[in-house]
């Protein structure tokens, strides 16, 4: 099923298993955006593959997040119980990532020209919050600018309450490689990390981020990156970010995931803008915060 999306030259409303997603088929680049979780799955320049990785055992269905992709994690990160206590206290479950991933967005713009689309979508948290297993109120829009050569993204949380409010969040890019061995990441060298598979030890990092197995962890710095795979080298920039998630579920995590294929973990790493553990955001009732996120090809594509 498609629908035009009223005023829109590129962008249409599609239906993939339970789930509508905006997909934007632009001269210069196909990109497609669920309004569940305003869970970004494709970025294709024309002429290249999928930028992001996917699984091939993905399952688009309502209330289940989508693996693979850019996952928006909101209003916590990871396991509510490893959050800081002024996050952690306002989870009632113990559902990893938050909420917002698994949510309806709704749309709220589009802008296109020759060159790029704009897409804002926004989820509100204020009519319903008794229905969430969480307290607080706040209006989550997120930002994604489409164009030939980058791609954009910036999430930003407003506190509609009247109290203080606290979160952790993360934009959890999975990227593809041919080999996870042979892949790594610059930048992060010297940063601190917390290794959350050695009980959440405090190392510092020495050269550059290498795969040698399952691998989690949270560097509480975030430099720019660059992310080398035997074929690609990709650019991120964040904004707003003071913490960065490496990830990969290397084998016997991988065979524990869902929608997740056993030896996936090979084609796969995550890197995750974020503001996660100690780098978690304080918003007076009012305020606004921002995560973003540039993410950009550097071997010249195709
Ligand atoms: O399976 P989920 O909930 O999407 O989480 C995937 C991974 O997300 C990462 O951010 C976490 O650091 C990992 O611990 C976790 O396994």
């Amino acid at each position: 099923m498609q629908q035009d999306v009223a005023g829109s030259r590129f962008t249409s409303l599609i239906t993939e298993g339970e789930l509508d997603a905006l997909d934007i088929r632009h001269p210069d680049f196909h990109a497609t955006v669920f309004l569940q979780g305003a869970h970004l799955t494709r970025f294709c320049p024309t002429g290249e593959e999928n930028w992001l990785w996917m699984s091939d055992e993905v399952r688009l269905e309502k209330g289940r997040a989508i693996r693979g992709g850019i996952p928006v994690c909101w209003p916590w990160f990871g396991d509510p119980v490893r959050n800081e206590s002024p996050v952690r206290d306002r989870v009632a479950t113990d559902l990893p990532h938050g909420f917002a991933r698994t949510s309806p967005w709704a749309l709220q713009a589009i802008e296109e020209t020759d060159r790029t689309v704009t897409l804002n979508l926004k989820l509100d948290t204020s009519p319903e919050p008794a229905t969430l297993p969480w307290r607080g109120q706040a209006e989550a829009t997120i930002g994604f600018r489409f164009s030939r050569s980058t791609l954009s993204i910036d999430l930003a949380t407003r506190n509609t309450g009247a109290d203080p409010l606290a979160i952790s969040q993360a934009l959890h890019t999975y990227l593809p490689t041919t080999e996870i061995q042979r892949s790594r990441i610059l930048g992060l060298e010297h940063c601190d990390y917390l290794d959350t598979l050695d009980d959440w030890r405090k190392i510092m990092q020495r050269g550059d981020v290498t795969f040698a197995g399952e691998t989690d962890r949270i560097y509480l710095a975030a430099p720019d990156l660059d992310i080398l795979t035997p074929t690609h080298r990709y650019h991120l920039t964040a904004r707003g970010s003071g913490s960065t998630v490496v990830w990969n579920p290397g084998p016997e995590k991988a065979a524990r995931l869902s929608a997740f294929p056993d030896n996936a973990w090979r084609t796969m790493l995550c890197v995750e803008t974020a503001n996660a553990a100690t780098d978690y955001r304080s918003l007076d009732s009012g305020q606004t915060r921002s995560l973003g996120l540039t993410l950009t090809r550097t071997d010249g594509g195709q």
